[in-house]
């Protein structure tokens, strides 16, 4: 049994379902299960769709009228015959969200979040099952709703392994032995049968649990890039590929923000000591990445870098320490307000904190800090984090920048900074 994994930029088009098409047939596995995304940047334009009925806009109807061209397009592309089961088949899908918009929007944001959204991935794979099925593939579509099962939290659900694991033994096992199933990242639903979603990008981790619960030989992902590099090539000219990979080098790069991988997968295939191969749907001959239980570290230093930063520092209003109980207020708030922390630093009367910026959630923090502390805060920062670092690699990133922070531990260093020019 395996698992591939295909992401919304190896199915933006027509082009690409061809090709993803070429992949999966030329290695006619049995026994093997595809996990997709939506199409392209579709889950951007459902959140919009979303934000759109929330606050009853006016453009509602125009962004999903263009959410539903893109995939007939595409639909018509690959199915020339217009009376193909399909069409009316993501009509009916589509008609989901028609049913929610002619509601007024009393549910909570979050659930309606999850009902509209999922609709990108429930789309994406029964073009592409049809796709391949039409190809001469002996692919079932599957519903991951009824696999993946998780706790009443829209958009962010939590996994209830035990009940995930019985089901897919039980009745997805059987299902894989003479077919290729095609099923959606992202999704699952609640044990009143509503759907939710596991968090943005999340479709790696549902590819690596479906992984750990059918105890998978392996699981590739499958991306633009030709594996797992030392820097993201959007940011970086010159960057290496990385052959093999730790699970634990893995889980830090994720970790500190390297896009690749949802920091979540790593975890369940790690468990089971699945390796997790990342190649290239561009040229899937090509080697790409292994990362298993390896115990070698990173051969090259690795960089990751995050925008659009915030950084606030936090002192006590009486000039007395930062001790473990103001650090407890501190870490309460945060939680609190769901910011997740990039980088922390304390010092004997303060406390720095980078995380990405996001203005409500940065001024309702501040206010509530304020209550206790004085907080200083500066916006639209850097932060670049270098595992396996020395000084050169440090120098190499912070030429022309101000470093507001920078934390060391023994393999990894991370720096918050700005330009130089910004502030001159
Ligand atoms: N260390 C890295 N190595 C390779 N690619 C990286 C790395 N860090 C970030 N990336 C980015 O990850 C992108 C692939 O992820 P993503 O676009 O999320 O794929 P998908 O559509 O499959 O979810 C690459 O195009 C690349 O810009
Ligand atoms: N479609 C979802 C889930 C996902 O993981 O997508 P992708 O594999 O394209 O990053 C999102 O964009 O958040």
């Amino acid at each position: 049994m395996e698992v591939y994994k295909f992401g919304g930029a190896s199915v933006k088009d027509a082009g690409g379902i061809r090709n993803i098409t070429n992949i999966i047939t030329n290695c006619k596995k049995e026994g093997l299960l595809i996990v997709i995304s939506a199409m392209g940047k579709i889950t951007n334009r459902l959140e919009e769709l979303t934000t759109a009925y929330l606050f009853e806009q006016d453009d509602v109807q125009q962004i999903f009228e263009e959410i539903k061209l893109f995939h007939f397009n595409i639909i018509q592309d690959l199915f020339p015959d217009s009376s193909h089961p399909i069409y009316d088949e993501i009509v009916n899908s589509f008609v989901e969200i028609d049913w929610l918009l002619e509601e007024e929007p009393t549910d909570a944001p979050d659930y309606i979040y999850d009902q509209i959204v999922s609709i990108g991935e429930i789309v994406s794979t029964k073009i592409i099952a049809a796709f391949l099925k039409d190809s001469g593939c002996p692919a079932i579509w599957l519903d991951a709703r009824n696999f993946i099962h998780t706790d009443n939290s829209y958009k962010e659900g939590q996994v209830n392994w035990e009940k995930t694991g019985q089901d897919i033994q039980k009745n997805l096992v059987p299902m894989l032995e003479r077919n290729i199933g095609v099923t959606q990242g992202f999704i699952g639903s609640t044990s009143e049968n509503f759907t939710t979603t596991l968090g943005r990008d999340g479709s790696d981790y549902s590819a690596a649990i479906f992984c750990a619960c059918l105890n998978a030989s392996a699981l590739t992902i499958w991306k633009d890039v030709p594996g797992v590099l030392n820097a993201d090539p959007k940011w970086f000219d010159e960057t290496e590929r990385i052959p093999q990979l730790s699970y634990h080098d893995a889980i830090e790069l994720a970790y500190y923000g390297a896009t690749i991988i949802h920091p979540k997968t790593i975890k369940p295939i790690q468990n089971k000591n699945i390796p997790l191969y990342v190649r290239s749907f561009i040229q899937p001959e090509a080697e790409g990445t292994n990362i298993t239980g390896l115990k070698n570290h990173l051969p090259v230093p690795s960089f990751i870098f995050k925008v659009n930063q915030a950084l606030i520092s936090i002192f006590p209003k009486d000039f007395s320490f930062i001790i473990e109980e103001n650090l407890s207020d501190i870490f309460n708030l945060f939680h609190k307000h769901k910011v997740k922390i990039n980088t922390m630093l304390n010092s004997a009367i303060s406390f720095s904190v980078s995380f990405d910026y996001d203005a409500k959630k940065l001024d309702a923090l501040i206010a509530d800090l304020s209550q206790q502390f004085k907080v200083k805060y500066n916006t639209g920062l850097e932060l670049v984090t270098i595992r396996y670092y020395n000084q050169q690699t440090i120098d190499r990133v912070t030429i022309n920048k101000n470093i507001l922070l920078e934390v060391k531990s023994r393999n990894t260093c991370q720096i918050v900074m700005r330009d130089k020019v910004a502030i001159e």
